[in-house]
């Protein structure tokens, strides 16, 4: 008889479409803008913007967008990478362990998988939202759903949430590992483009508003506060990836993309990066793309498609995307140790 698992680990991922038409897009970013970590504005100015402006101008772009990176077979990339990883870590845990995968928008949801977690009775539940940097707005409303689903429930696993995993060793050697299958020295510039984020919802990271991000500067504040700043855990990615590589000073930096909307985002933007090093003369760049753990339509286009194009037309040569972390055997293994080790 097999034996009966006893441990519960999640795996959480942002989301993605159905599938790549309009409508499913639609669906997708309406559920996705809705939620309040998000668009952190008050519900109803979210729901025109999100329901009358956004979803609606957006879906149909978008949608095209999808439909080029659709695999005919495997579907979405973040989908396809997600449930390899999912398969790989169960594979790694064994029989003692039972791994779900939920998407924290769309399918599968997250409460589909906490129903199955829930008549399996396990002792515990470890929740790891697949983000290597703490944000409000993706792990923030990871965490937040998956206990809005289990307080309702009769009985209580010991239930834990990884927080972030921003200089885990083995995820930083990954990336190395990823960057060296190029040749690093053909490069002039090495930039870490992560996703971005409203200003506004860094500062409301610090109920006691001391850390002022970010306005003293977000490079230090993990290091000096230990604090949730997602800026600063971006920039000990980076760094960590830096020393891991022996990058010398000043041939690489840190910038942020996928602005949404006109209120500000954090800076700098990775088109105005692309612009100033364009300008400096620099002509092929090797782009890391830290804050994702799988490629997804942010790499595989926003990245490789239109920031190249955008470079290119700047003067530049060559925009060159290192792989996520996919389904890297040391990932797994990285995954592995985030599900059994509580310490983060
Ligand atoms: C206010 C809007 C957004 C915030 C804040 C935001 C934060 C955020 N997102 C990720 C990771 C991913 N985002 C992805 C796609 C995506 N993100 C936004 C908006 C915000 N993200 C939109 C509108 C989209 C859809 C893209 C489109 O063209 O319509 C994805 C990829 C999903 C996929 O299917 O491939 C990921 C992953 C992080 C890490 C983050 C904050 C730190
Ligand atoms: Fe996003
Ligand atoms: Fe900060």
């Amino acid at each position: 008889m097999k034996k009966k698992a006893t441990k519960g680990i999640l795996l959480v991922q942002l989301g993605t479409p159905d599938s790549p038409s309009t409508k499913d897009v639609r669906k997708y970013l309406t559920e996705f803008l809705m939620d309040g970590r998000v668009i952190d504005i008050p519900y109803l100015n979210r729901t025109l913007l999100v329901k009358g402006i956004i979803a609606p101008t957006r879906a149909p772009k978008s949608a095209k967008v999808y439909e080029s990176i659709w695999d005919k077979e495997t579907g979405s990339p973040l989908m396809y990478y997600s449930k390899l990883q999912k398969d790989a870590l169960q594979e790694a845990l064994g029989e003692d362990y039972h791994v779900e995968l939920a998407m924290r928008y769309q399918n599968p949801s997250i409460e589909l998988a906490l129903s199955k977690m829930e008549g399996m009775l396990l002792d515990s539940i470890r929740v790891i939202p697949m983000f290597p940097q703490y944000a409000s707005a993706t792990s923030g409303s990871i965490i937040d759903r998956v206990m809005e689903l289990i307080r309702k429930w009769q009985y209580f696993p010991a239930l834990s949430f990884v927080n972030s995993f921003c200089e885990d060793e083995l995820l930083i050697e990954v990336i190395a590992d990823h960057a060296k299958q190029h040749d690093l020295a053909e490069y002039d510039h090495y930039l870490f483009s992560y996703h971005g984020l409203p200003v506004r919802q860094l500062g409301k990271i610090d109920p006691t508003g001391q850390l002022k991000c970010p306005e003293n500067g977000c490079e230090q504040c993990k290091v000096q506060t230990n604090s949730y700043c997602y800026v600063s855990q971006c920039y000990a990615t980076s760094r960590a990836i830096v020393k891991k590589l022996n990058l010398p000073e000043g041939s690489y930096s840190t910038c942020f993309q996928s602005r949404l909307g006109k209120e500000p985002w954090i800076q700098p933007y990775t088109s105005v990066a692309l612009k100033e090093l364009a300008e400096s003369g620099k002509k092929k760049l090797l782009v890391f793309s830290p804050a994702f753990v799988a490629d997804c339509i942010e790499t595989i286009d926003e990245i490789a498609v239109e920031y190249a194009a955008e470079f290119k037309e700047l003067g530049g040569e060559k925009v060159q995307l290192v792989e996520s972390l996919n389904n890297d055997p040391k990932w797994i293994e990285s995954l592995r140790r985030l599900a059994v080790d509580a310490k983060n």
